[in-house]
C-alpha cells in the first residue's frame, strides 16, 4: 500500500464540520460529492500528503446513519493508496482478512475502492483505493 490517501470522519451535520474543518486546517474543502451507492455525501480537504474525508448520510439507511447512531461522529475509516486495487484484494483475500465488497466499486474522488472488514483489522474499517484511469 503506498500512503494513507484518506482518512473518513463520520458527521451528523455536513455544512457544520465543513465550517468546522475549514478553520482546523486553515483552508475549504476542495470538492464535495454525493455517493449515492453508499447513500453518503462527502467533502474532501487536502492536509500536506493525504486528506480529511468527511462523510454524512443523505438516507438513514446508509452506513453512516448506522455508525453515528451507534458509536456517534468521529473516526470512520482509513483509506490507503493502492496501484492495483484487483492485485491487493487477491492478496488481502489469500491472507483472510474479510473484503466487504468481491469487486472494486465506485468510490468518490474518481476511484475505485474495496473496504476490509474492522472485525480483522483492530476495530478499525480499511479502504483499498486506486485512482481510476
Ligand atoms: C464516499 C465514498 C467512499 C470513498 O470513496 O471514500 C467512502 O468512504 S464510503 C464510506 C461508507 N461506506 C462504507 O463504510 C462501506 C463499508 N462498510 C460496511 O459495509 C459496514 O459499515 C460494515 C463495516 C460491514 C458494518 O456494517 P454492519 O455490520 O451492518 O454494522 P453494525 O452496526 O451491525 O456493526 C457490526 C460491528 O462492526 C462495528 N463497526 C461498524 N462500522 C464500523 C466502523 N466504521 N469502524 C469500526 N467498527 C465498525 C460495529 O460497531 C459492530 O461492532 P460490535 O458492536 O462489536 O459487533
Ligand atoms: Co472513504
Amino acid at each position: 500500500m503506498e500512503k494513507v490517501e484518506h482518512i473518513g470522519i463520520a458527521v451528523k451535520d455536513l455544512a457544520r464540520a465543513n465550517e468546522l474543518y475549514a478553520q482546523l486546517l486553515n483552508t475549504q474543502p476542495y470538492k464535495t460529492e454525493e455517493v449515492p451507492s453508499e447513500k453518503v455525501i462527502t467533502s474532501f480537504f487536502k492536509t500536506g500528503e493525504t486528506k480529511i474525508e468527511l462523510l454524512a448520510a443523505t438516507d438513514e439507511t446508509s452506513v453512516i446513519a448506522k455508525f453515528l447512531q451507534k458509536k456517534g461522529e468521529g473516526l470512520h475509516h482509513i483509506a490507503f493508496a493502492v496501484d492495483d486495487i484487483q492485485s491487493e484484494m487477491q492478496r488481502l483475500k489469500q491472507a483472510g482478512f474479510t473484503l466487504l465488497n468481491e469487486t472494486p466499486k465506485e468510490g468518490a474522488d474518481n476511484k475505485l475502492i474495496c473496504f476490509v472488514h474492522p472485525k480483522e483489522t483492530n476495530g478499525v474499517l480499511i479502504e483499498l483505493c486506486q485512482e481510476r484511469t
